[in-house]
This record gives structure tokens, C-alpha cells and sequence, in this order.
């Protein structure tokens, strides 16, 4: 029996697809096309797979990178080594850099590409959940700075996705629940059917072979696709994605990066739903409908009560702030997201009540 493989286009002025499937090591010959070198950046935990991956591409020339796990990865000084390795190779700009491994590492490849000679080909060959159904898609890449999370980085689509579900095997079963909270987001911003089937059957959401999960990761790289394809650079319709991130992210800085992202979206998701209730723009059970989601998967929704006077400011430098305007992406209904722009502290405060422990 031949594998289904989907293809998701991404449209918009550098065009390219999405591709999910299982053993897809022979797309990468045609995405890697006229390149003399090949890059390929990776954690230790991807060491075998990058090394498939390099051979699969068959480059003349393959520059094997090695790069620190998850988000030790994501800094301007592991980047600059990273440039430094492609200058020493003599990196042209019909070479590409290939990231191999999940979101940390495909968001620090893309930056890296984006940067050297301003700007080369890329390709993310995506082996975690929130790697395939969000980071790889959609060309933001960034690493992370003191002041906070994915404040350098750059906007640069890459030359094709791999998405192959066969690298989900060896995905600890915590990373793949974190993945899923990219997952719900999509649900809850824009595709309601995806909550169906995660409500039906959380077990088969989170078990890299079932059919169930392959829908999943197919409907919120959809959802993400459409979204990108029409606003690249975030200029509006694309902050919808954000849902859940403004909190999420000052969780994770807090936690200075030992929590997972996913992790911190999930509590982030909970507290948005709580204010979009709390100004009247979200029905009580819609908003109860996202803590019951994330936790059947497994996913947090709590964080400390005493943490709130630390999480204020570090939400301030959320890139959707306008001046000492804070925005919030809320749901005025399923599906049917907006922008909160300048609420109070004390309404702040308040939703954050509902995660707080
Ligand atoms: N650019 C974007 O639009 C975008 C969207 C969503 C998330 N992100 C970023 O992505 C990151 C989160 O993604 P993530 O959860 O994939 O994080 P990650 O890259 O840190 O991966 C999580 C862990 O899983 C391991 N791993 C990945 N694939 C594996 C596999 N197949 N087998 C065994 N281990 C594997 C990694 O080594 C790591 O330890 C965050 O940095 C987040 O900011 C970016
Ligand atoms: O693609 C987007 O746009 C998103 O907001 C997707 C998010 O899931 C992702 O975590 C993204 O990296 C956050 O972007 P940031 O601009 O808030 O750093
Ligand atoms: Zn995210």
C-alpha cells in the first residue's frame, strides 16, 4: 500500500507546502535543490535522524551542527556559532541550513538562515508535535534574549516543511501532550472539530500512530497555514496564533525555560478564556471547555498565586503591545477570535484568579 502523503500549502509571495506523511526522507532532494552545501543543525537527541536526514539529502557537502537541547539552543551566542560554522564552510547563498528537531531547533535554524548573508534557504524537518502542527509553519523564527522570549528573530518562510510523523515514535509522551496545547489552540481560534475529536478520545490524541492524531496535526497545520498565508508579517489576522502566548510566554521566562512551552500555553490558554468571560465577550462554558480540554491531555492549567507581581511586567514586552498598551487576544465566541487591547490590572489580576493555585 502506497503512504498517504498530504500536502498543505502555504501561499503568499515565496510559496511553498507542507509536507505530512511517514518516510519522507525523498522530499528533500527537491527542496535542497542547486545547493552545494547542506547544513544540518540538530540537538544531541537528534543526532541519528539529522545524520538520515544529511545522507537523504545528498548534497556534495553536508555540515553536521550540533546544537544545545530545547531552549538552551535558542541564543544569539549558540547562532553565532552557527554562522561562524557556515562561514568556515564557506557557505554560499544557494546553500541551505536544514533544522532537525523540534521547535526550539527549527525556530534557532530559521534565524540562523534568515541572518547569514541575509537571508538563505531553509528547510525545517519538524520531529515534535509543536514542531509540525505551529513552529515549522510560518517562517517566524527567532532566539531568545534576557528581556525575554523570541525578541530577535526574523520573518522568513522556509523552502518546504517535513512533517514525518514516523520521528513522533521517539517523542517522550510529555512533549507530545505539549505539543497538543498548540493543538487545542487552533481548536478553540478556529477549528471547533478539533476539540470534537480530542473530547472523544484523548488517549488517541496523544498516541503517534492513530489515525486521530494525524487528523489533528493535519487540521492546526491548516489552520495555521490559511492564517500565514494571508498575513506573513503579523499585521493583524495573524495574532489570532498568539492565543494564549502573552501569559504563556512570561511563564516561561519566569521559569527561565524549564518549562515546556506547550506547558506554559496551557495555563495561558485558561487564563484568555477567563478574560474573554470576564469582559462579557465569552460564554461561562466555552471557557470552561479549555481547562477540561487541556486537562484531559494531561496539560497544566495552574501556576502560583505569589507569581503574579513578576508575570505583570514580563508580559509588557509581548510583541503585541502597542506603547504601555497591553493586548490580549480573547474569543468572542468559539472560533471567533479578537483583541483586548489596554485592560486594567485589576481585571488582569482577577482573571488571573482562575489559574492561580
Ligand atoms: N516559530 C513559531 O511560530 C513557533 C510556534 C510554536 C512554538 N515555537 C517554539 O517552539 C518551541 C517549542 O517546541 P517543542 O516543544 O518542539 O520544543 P523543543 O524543540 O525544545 O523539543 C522538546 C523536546 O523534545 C525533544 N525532541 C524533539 N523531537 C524529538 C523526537 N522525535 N524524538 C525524541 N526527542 C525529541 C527535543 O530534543 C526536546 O528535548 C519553543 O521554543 C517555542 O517558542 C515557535
Ligand atoms: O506563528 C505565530 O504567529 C504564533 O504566534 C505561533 C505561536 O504558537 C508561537 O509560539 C510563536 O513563536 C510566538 O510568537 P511571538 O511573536 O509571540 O514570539
Ligand atoms: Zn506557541
Amino acid at each position: 500500500m502506497t503512504a498517504v502523503v498530504t500536502r498543505i500549502p502555504v501561499t503568499g509571495d515565496r510559496p511553498y507546502d507542507v509536507i505530512v506523511g511517514r518516510g519522507l526522507e525523498g522530499e528533500l532532494p527537491g527542496l535542497i535543490e542547486g545547493a552545494t552545501r547542506v547544513a544540518v543543525l540538530h540537538p544531541p537527541t537528534l543526532r541519528d535522524r539529522a545524520e538520515a536526514v544529511a545522507k537523504a539529502a545528498g548534497a556534495a557537502t553536508v555540515v553536521p551542527i550540533e546544537v544545545p537541547d530545547a531552549e538552551r539552543g535558542k541564543s544569539i551566542e549558540v547562532a553565532a556559532r552557527c554562522w561562524d560554522e557556515l562561514g568556515a564552510a564557506g557557505f554560499t547563498r544557494t546553500d541551505v541550513v536544514v533544522g532537525v528537531g523540534g521547535g526550539a531547533t527549527t525556530d534557532l535554524a530559521g534565524y540562523v538562515a534568515a541572518a547569514w548573508l541575509r537571508g538563505v534557504r531553509w528547510v525545517p524537518v519538524a520531529t515534535s508535535v509543536a514542531g509540525m502542527v505551529d513552529a515549522a509553519v510560518g517562517g517566524k523564527t527567532a532566539v531568545n534574549i534576557a528581556a525575554g522570549k523570541n525578541l530577535v528573530g526574523a520573518f522568513h518562510p522556509p523552502a518546504g516543511v517535513l512533517c514525518d510523523l514516523d520521528a513522533l515514535d521517539t517523542l517522550p509522551a510529555e512533549d507530545i501532550a505539549a505539543g497538543m496545547a498548540e493543538v487545542v489552540k487552533g481548536g478553540f481560534i478556529a477549528d471547533p472539530r478539533i476539540l470534537e475529536l480530542i473530547e472523544a478520545d484523548p488517549a488517541a490524541a496523544l498516541d503517534p500512530r492513530s489515525a486521530v492524531l494525524r487528523e489533528l496535526v493535519e487540521r492546526k497545520i491548516r489552520v495555521k497555514a490559511q492564517v500565514v498565508s494571508v498575513d506573513l508579517k503579523e499585521s493583524g489576522l495573524r495574532e489570532i496564533l498568539n492565543y494564549g502566548h502573552t501569559l504563556g510566554h512570561a511563564i516561561e521566562r519566569r521559569e527561565k525555560y524549564t518549562w515546556k512551552h506547550g506547558d506554559a500555553i496551557a495555563v495561558g490558554l485558561v487564563f484568555a478564556a477567563e478574560l474573554g468571560r470576564l469582559t462579557g465577550r465569552l460564554d461561562d462554558a466555552t471557557a470552561a471547555r479549555h481547562r477540561a480540554v487541556l486537562e484531559s491531555l494531561g496539560l497544566p492549567t495552574t501556576y502560583p498565586q505569589g507569581a503574579w507581581t513578576e508575570l505583570l511586567p514580563a508580559m509588557r514586552v509581548d510583541k503585541k503591545a502597542r506603547a504601555a498598551t497591553l493586548r490580549f487576544v480573547v474569543l468572542d465566541g468559539l472560533a471567533q477570535p479578537g483583541i483586548l487591547a489596554g485592560p486594567d490590572e485589576e481585571l488582569l489580576e482577577r482573571a488571573y484568579a482562575a489559574v492561580a493555585r
